[in-house]
């Protein structure tokens, strides 16, 4: 625990200040079903719809990080961040959608859910209203808890991987690209977060609890849809 008059803050501090929260995320239902095979295929094919609009915006967020960015170093960082979301995880997301029989067309006219626009549009406010690490901690949740939540999973004996239908899903979070990518924001966050004061401390930290919860939300959303798509 960070000591008050040099508190040296990380990101193991933003989870365990909202441990409850973030538990509630990282294993929710829909996580544990997905592993164990019991989630309806018609709430994961939502939550692979909604997901696109989520990534769509997930990638104007990181647009703004460039903008954002005060210096060459940053904004080059951000521009990989956005490249690498825009050319690899939408690419890979499109594909995979099509191989659960959804469309590019489809997912060009789907209506957005309300989990998906309030997240989303929660993430780029963030960003619009704050500098870059209030940006980088509303993201936090999405990058840092899908690269622990696909670790988890791999490593868990009540995952089923065998005959699976969402292993694919489990390999390309746990997959060394991602991982890589999170270990990444991670050391950028350590090193953001250390010289903060508790105040500035806290007001992070009721952005990354805002942003878990809409997480949790938002796999909750995928569950509730066991019969509408
Ligand atoms: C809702 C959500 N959160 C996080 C991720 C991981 N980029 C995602 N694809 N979708």
């Amino acid at each position: 625990m960070p000591s008050s008059d040099s508190p040296h803050y990380t990101l193991a501090d933003l989870t365990q200040r909202h441990e409850a929260i973030w538990q509630t995320y990282i294993d929710h239902e829909f996580v544990r079903r997905l592993a164990d095979t019991s989630l309806p295929e018609s709430c994961f094919r939502h939550y692979l719809q909604q997901d696109y609009r989520f990534l769509i915006h997930f990638a104007r967020a990181w647009g703004l990080a460039v903008y954002k960015s005060p210096d060459l170093f940053e904004l080059r960082r951000a521009f990989e961040a956005l490249k690498a979301i825009v050319d690899t995880e939408l690419d890979l997301h499109v594909g995979f959608c099509r191989q659960w029989g959804i469309s590019e067309r489809e997912l060009a006219e789907l209506e957005e859910e309300r989990e998906t626009l309030a997240y989303t549009r929660f993430v780029l406010d963030c960003g619009h209203r704050g500098d870059l690490l209030d940006l980088h901690v509303a993201l936090a949740p999405c990058l840092i808890g899908y690269g622990e939540i696909a670790t988890r999973l791999l490593e868990q004996p009540t995952t089923v991987l065998e005959h699976n239908p969402y292993r694919e899903w489990i390999e390309m979070y746990a997959g060394e690209d991602f991982q890589s990518a999170m270990r990444d924001e991670i050391e950028w966050l350590d090193r953001a977060l250390s010289d903060v004061s508790t105040e500035r401390f806290e007001q992070l930290a009721a952005i990354f609890r805002d942003a878990t919860r809409l997480e949790i939300d938002f796999w909750q959303m995928g569950l509730n849809a066991v019969r509408s798509s």
